[in-house]
């Protein structure tokens, strides 16, 4: 039995003339202790498979099963690392982190409750930073914050929604090797949605693209058999993993070409004209 499992996925959004089938009979199966990636195109409905899995949102057809069950709802089991950071507006760094781990581990000590706060706030290098607002701080700083309070719930599963795509490359860097480490060492299961081919292999055991939508379907998984820990500057100089990244490069190029093959790609302007007289030049004198 597969940890985390898709069976014939689709769903469809809008109504009438307007309803779109975004994702099409997805199946995907995910063992215990993997770690998968999915890449693809901005719009394939990528952020829709993570909220399937979560259980934000239920598929029109087919089934999520989660051990065996299937998914009616959110639960911290799952935890999500949005792309958008949602952080409580009202309430402090610590805080923040701090109504995630008591939400995930009700019956801890007040004591213990802040120690694993400053612990996970720490590993993000935002300990100076715990008694901030989210509006004193910047979009990198709000995303790690979202990374931790996340990894702080110790969830069994880690979905992560291009958790990283705000972070400049030397945060990006050092957040890719703390979720390396925290899904090593506790063994989680992790599923990384990422338009980055370089950071699903640099993380995952398999990569799997979405191909374009509407009606986005899964394309052939890659597997990635590169030794751990994987070093991105060794990378660089490694055979296979040249291979593997140009593979994963050259089918996402031609299922893009073939997505803008079959596209119409001449749009008709309405004519409109513009109703106010045009303001008259001014003059500006530059000095
Ligand atoms: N709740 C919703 N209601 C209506 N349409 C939606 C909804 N959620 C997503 N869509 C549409 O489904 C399609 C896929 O959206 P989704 O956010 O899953 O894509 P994505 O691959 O995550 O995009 P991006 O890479 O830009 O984040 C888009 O066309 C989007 O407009």
């Amino acid at each position: 039995m597969a940890y985390i499992e898709l069976r014939n996925v689709s769903k469809s959004f809008g109504v009438g003339k307007n309803r779109t089938q975004v994702l099409s009979n997805i199946n995907l199966e995910i063992e215990e202790g993997e770690f998968v990636a999915i890449v693809g195109f901005t719009g394939s409905g990528k952020t829709t498979l993570i909220n399937l899995i979560s259980g934000l949102m239920m598929p029109d057809e087919g089934e999520v099963l989660f051990k065996g069950k299937p998914v009616t709802g959110p639960s911290h089991e799952r935890g999500v690392i949005f792309q958008n950071y949602s952080l409580l507006p009202w309430l402090n760094v610590g805080n923040n982190v701090g109504m995630a781990v008591k939400e995930a581990f009700k019956k801890m000590l007040r004591r213990d409750r802040n120690k694993r706060v400053k612990e996970y706030v720490d590993m993000v290098n935002l300990l100076p930073a715990i008694n901030k607002l989210p509006k004193e701080l910047s979009g990198g700083m709000r995303q790690r914050v979202s990374v931790t309070r996340a990894l702080s719930m110790s969830p069994e599963v880690i979905l992560m929604d291009e958790p990283l795509s705000a972070l400049d490359a030397l945060t990006r860097g050092n957040l890719q090797q703390e979720i390396l480490k925290i899904w090593n060492k506790d063994k989680k299961t992790a599923l990384l949605i990422t338009n980055d081919v370089d950071e699903g292999i640099l993380m995952a055991d398999r990569i799997i693209p979405l191909k374009p939508g509407p009606k986005a379907t899964l394309g052939p998984e890659y597997k990635i058999n590169l030794e751990r820990p994987r070093d991105k500057t060794a990378l660089n100089h490694n055979e296979e993993y040249k291979k593997l990244r140009n593979g994963i490069i050259e089918y996402l190029i031609q299922i893009g070409e073939q997505r803008s093959s079959t596209k119409k790609n001449t749009y008709v302007l309405p004519n409109i004209k513009p109703r106010i007289k045009p303001m008259p030049f001014q003059r500006i004198s530059f000095k």
